[in-house]
């Protein structure tokens, strides 16, 4: 079976300087795969080209067998930016319907989804409200539940939890399993938190631009000989 997403041999400059180094990488459909690395490490830049948000200088993106950048792909992406791309002056539902009409859905199934999404975000009680006067968690919830809106076979989210409180980041990885579990979507979730890395399936480690080590958290541990999961950074890191 091919594999949801594809990279091969993906290199990214800014200004001459190297932020990606010839990666690569495989996702299995219905694989919930944790991209994990310190900050500046490249996860956005690579989270972005899969998206189509940035072009490769070199190498290949293929999403669903499909070359990025590629529009059409788009309506089965769900992409969850680090920065929050809200508008501030409409409420939150106004934002859900703005985003749903961007894809193919009509006016129950455009309902019914914001209905899904802003429940799983705990948003319900506040979609009347605007976002200007959302917290920064609660605009992080808004924007998740946006990258889920159309229903997508694809998740990307870039730090989906952060600022989120534990018993609700608790819910929406509950709800990520689910997903993947029983709707089989793919899913690739950025993170720099250890314990979110280790409820992925695989999980590749980024820094400087490249893939420290992959494998899945059973077999990274077995691999650097650690009992527990943060010690195979700090190993993979000085071989
Ligand atoms: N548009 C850009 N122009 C110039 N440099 C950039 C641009 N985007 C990213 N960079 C640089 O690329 C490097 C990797 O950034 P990136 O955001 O991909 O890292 P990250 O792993 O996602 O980090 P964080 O967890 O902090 O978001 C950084 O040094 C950053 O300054």
């Amino acid at each position: 079976m091919n594999p949801a997403i594809k990279v091969e041999n993906v290199s990214k400059s800014f200004s001459k300087k190297a932020v990606l180094q010839k990666v690569d990488l495989s996702i299995e459909k219905g694989q919930l795969y944790g991209l994990i690395g310190p900050s500046g490490a490249g996860k956005t830049t690579l989270v972005k080209m899969i998206v189509g948000m940035e072009k490769a200088d070199n190498g290949e993106i293929q999403v669903l067998n499909t070359k990025m950048p590629n529009l059409a792909i788009l309506q089965e992406i769900g992409y969850m930016a680090q920065s929050d791309a809200l508008y501030a002056e409409l409420t939150g539902e106004e934002n859900l319907k703005f985003f749903a009409s961007l894809y193919k859905l009509n006016k129950e199934e455009q309902k019914n989804r914001i209905a899904y999404a802003s429940g799983l975000v705990n948003l319900t009680d506040d979609l009347k409200k605007r976002v200007s006067a959302y917290s920064g968690g609660m605009k992080r919830r808004l924007s998740l539940a946006i990258a889920l809106i159309q229903d997508p076979k694809i998740l990307i989210l870039d730090e989906p939890t952060v600022g989120i409180d534990p018993e609700l980041k608790l819910s929406i990885w509950n709800e990520l399993l689910r997903l993947k579990n029983e709707e089989g979507k793919t899913i690739i979730v950025t993170t720099h938190v250890m314990d979110e890395a280790e409820r992925c399936d695989y999980v590749a480690m980024v820094r400087d631009g490249r893939i420290l080590t992959s494998g899945t958290p059973a077999e990274l541990k077995e691999k650097y000989q650690v009992d527990r999961f943060d010690e195979v950074f700090l190993k993979a890191g000085v071989k």
